[in-house]
């Protein structure tokens, strides 16, 4: 067991790209858990796609043996929390298991949208934020300034704030120094009844169900009875250890520490994230509170490419829901598409890298729908319900109102592109509701503005209309009453279901032909003549035709090169996997996603 004074539990938190996991592998290195010569490249980033993305999406914890100059000796853990929005929950429930955050905010760049939002979410938990100014290796950098933005916007003092480049290593020992100094260490008494807050849990295929948990009051032991406090399931602990950076085996474990724990539990739902461990003689009479519980928002269908491929997309849904409780599944049939799947995301980033997994990791040949959130429908009798799928709108006449959930968005933005933000919001029926200068030329943009309209273009638009200088941050606040409709697309007179979406009655028109004439361009021609229509009810909104085909493909190649017509009648092969053929006409993945890609046009 540990002395707990010699013990600090901390986080990173930072906007996305401010330099969080370098800073991370730069302590790893400079205390020496992992040597420069096998350091991979952003150590805590262990997934290959995280790492091709450069994203942290599951917290990893590591415990980091640290000596000071004076020859004291710590532990560190690390616990590491994602920078994206869309996974907001996960760092807050990681930093319930902290006493500290070092803030790190690129000098280059200064406060953020999500460097607020992370703050605020680690002022909840009472910690205590040590600022940190990193990249002050480039010549852009200016620490003063960003300080007194610190200042200003979050009233954190920065009068002697922690300066690094967590490229160079300059200023990482001090940063220890400090860290160990300013972050307390954790309170704990080893003999109270067992209370260890369980902070993140996985499934191994190997270990079966692995819990992180940090504990707050009395021990664990390996090979220990242990209770779960909300289910008043037991267990056996029958692997304890930690994680430095590779799992390594321990005995026990004391108040304040940080550590994993394996006892033959097969499913998560039986290691719930921001439940309570105790033990069953003698069990704690006050759990820790819990966390809310996270509710998918973004909802898209998953249909394998062909019917034989359903099982194999089924599993893949299976193993990936085991590691990922934000994510959830049904089956769902469309007339278009045939047997699938309807899955919730947290968010839009969530949702693409789901897909990414299953494609890449499990070799799901896929088609996904455009993403929908959810409407709350009341009908004329009277009933009320929530739906996630465009397709299952009542018709018009059985509908009294559609609410839709509003979020509420902050937006940081250099002053010469508030006009730019203005006009994008406004476009997507936003309401302006506070305006404030972070500094003489940085201003923070406050817009209730509906879900959907966010779930289609808005982050790239803003990204293009902003050059890549803003940066936001958003919450679901409410559902509101919209005058919303159904558009649904017809292809040689029959409705896709797949490709139905919700908008407002005002952009309906615009919305219904630019889409039929997208999906003109993204279908491609057939031997047939392929009428898309666009409609809203049994009215007829737009219409377009693309001709028939009249030569075959190869006929375009010269004398008989039959390499040169293997080649193309390969490359149809490889297009035609991502073709989804419905009736006689084929339709690729893009049109699926088409409505994504329309906008108003104001
Ligand atoms: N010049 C310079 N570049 C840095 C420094 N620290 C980080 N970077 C670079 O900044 C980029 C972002 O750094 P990351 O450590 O991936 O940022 P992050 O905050 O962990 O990002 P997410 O994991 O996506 O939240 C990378 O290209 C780093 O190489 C620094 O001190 N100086």
């Amino acid at each position: 067991m540990t002395d707990i004074t010699t013990i600090r539990n901390f986080s990173i938190i930072a906007h996305i790209d401010h330099g969080k996991s370098t800073l991370a592998d730069r302590i790893m290195e400079l205390t020496g858990l992992i040597a420069e010569r096998d350091k991979k490249d952003q150590y805590l980033d262990r997934m290959e796609l995280e790492q091709e993305r450069g994203i942290t999406i599951k917290s990893q914890t590591v415990r980091i043996p640290y000596t000071a100059p004076d020859g004291s000796k710590y532990i560190l853990n690390l616990i590491d929390t994602p920078g994206h929005v869309d996974f907001s929950y996960e760092v807050s429930r990681s930093l319930a298991a902290c006493d500290g955050a070092l803030l790190v905010v690129d000098a280059t760049q200064g406060v953020e949208a999500q460097t607020l939002a992370n703050v605020y979410l680690a002022l909840d938990h009472d910690l205590d934020v040590l600022p940190v100014l990193n990249k002050i290796d480039l010549p852009s950098a200016h620490p003063e300034e960003v300080c007194q933005e610190i200042e200003e916007a979050i009233g954190l003092d920065c009068g002697d704030p922690i300066l690094v480049s967590a490229k160079t290593g300059e200023g990482v020992k001090e940063l220890l120094q400090r860290l160990v100094r300013e972050i307390p260490s954790p309170k704990g008494d080893p003999h109270q009844p067992l209370k260890a807050l369980i902070f993140d849990s996985w499934y191994d295929s190997y270990q079966g169900v692995v819990v992180l948990f940090r504990i707050l009051e009395g021990t664990i032991k390996n090979r220990q009875p242990i209770r779960m406090y909300s289910t008043g399931k037991d267990f056996e602990v029958t692997r304890l250890g930690v994680f430095s950076p590779e799992p390594t085996d321990i005995e026990e474990l004391g108040p304040g520490e940080v550590g994993f724990l394996c006892a033959s539990i097969k499913e998560l739902d039986e290691a719930r994230v921001g439940d309570t461990i105790t033990h069953p003689k003698n069990p704690t009479q006050e759990p820790f509170p819990g966390f809310k519980t996270v509710k998918p928002m973004v909802f898209c269908g998953l249909y394998p490419v062909e019917p034989a491929e359903y099982s194999v997309l089924q599993s893949a849904l299976e193993k990936l829901q085991l590691n990922d409780a934000a994510f959830a599944y049904e089956a769902e049939t469309s007339q278009a598409l045939g047997f699938g799947f309807r899955a919730g995301f947290l968010g839009l980033l969530h949702m693409e890298i789901i897909q990414e997994r299953l494609e890449r990791e499990f070799g799901a040949n896929l088609i996904a729908t455009a993403p929908s959130v959810i409407y709350e429908i009341h009908k004329t009798n009277g009933e009320v319900f929530e739906i996630d799928n465009p397709s299952k709108l009542p018709s018009p006449g059985e509908i009294d109102t559609i609410n839709e959930p509003y979020v509420r968005m902050e937006i940081h933005v250099p002053n010469e592109y508030v006009g730019n933000v203005f006009k994008l919001c406004e476009e997507k029926r936003g309401t302006q509701k506070d305006l404030k200068y972070l500094t003489a030329n940085r201003v923070i943009i406050t817009y209730e503005l509906p879900f959907s309209e966010i779930v289609y273009d808005f982050f790239d638009r803003l990204k293009s209309m902003t050059r890549g200088f803003a940066s936001l941050d958003y919450e679901i606040v409410d559902y509101r009453p919209s005058d919303l409709v159904k558009l649904d697309i017809l292809i040689n007179g029959d409705p896709v279901d797949a490709m139905s979406c919700i908008v407002h009655r005002d952009n309906a028109y615009y919305r219904g032909r630019a889409l039929a004439l997208k999906l003109k361009r993204l279908i491609p021609r057939q031997l047939f003549e392929v009428v898309i229509q666009a409609a809203i009810g049994s009215k007829i909104i737009a219409k377009e035709r693309n001709a028939p085909l009249r030569k075959n493909v190869t006929a375009k190649c010269y004398g008989g090169d039959i390499t040169r017509k293997r080649k193309l009648l390969e490359k149809q092969k490889e297009g035609k996997r991502r073709m989804k053929r419905m009736g006689s006409v084929e339709i690729p993945q893009e049109a699926f996603l088409a409505a994504m890609q329309v906008d108003d046009g104001k």
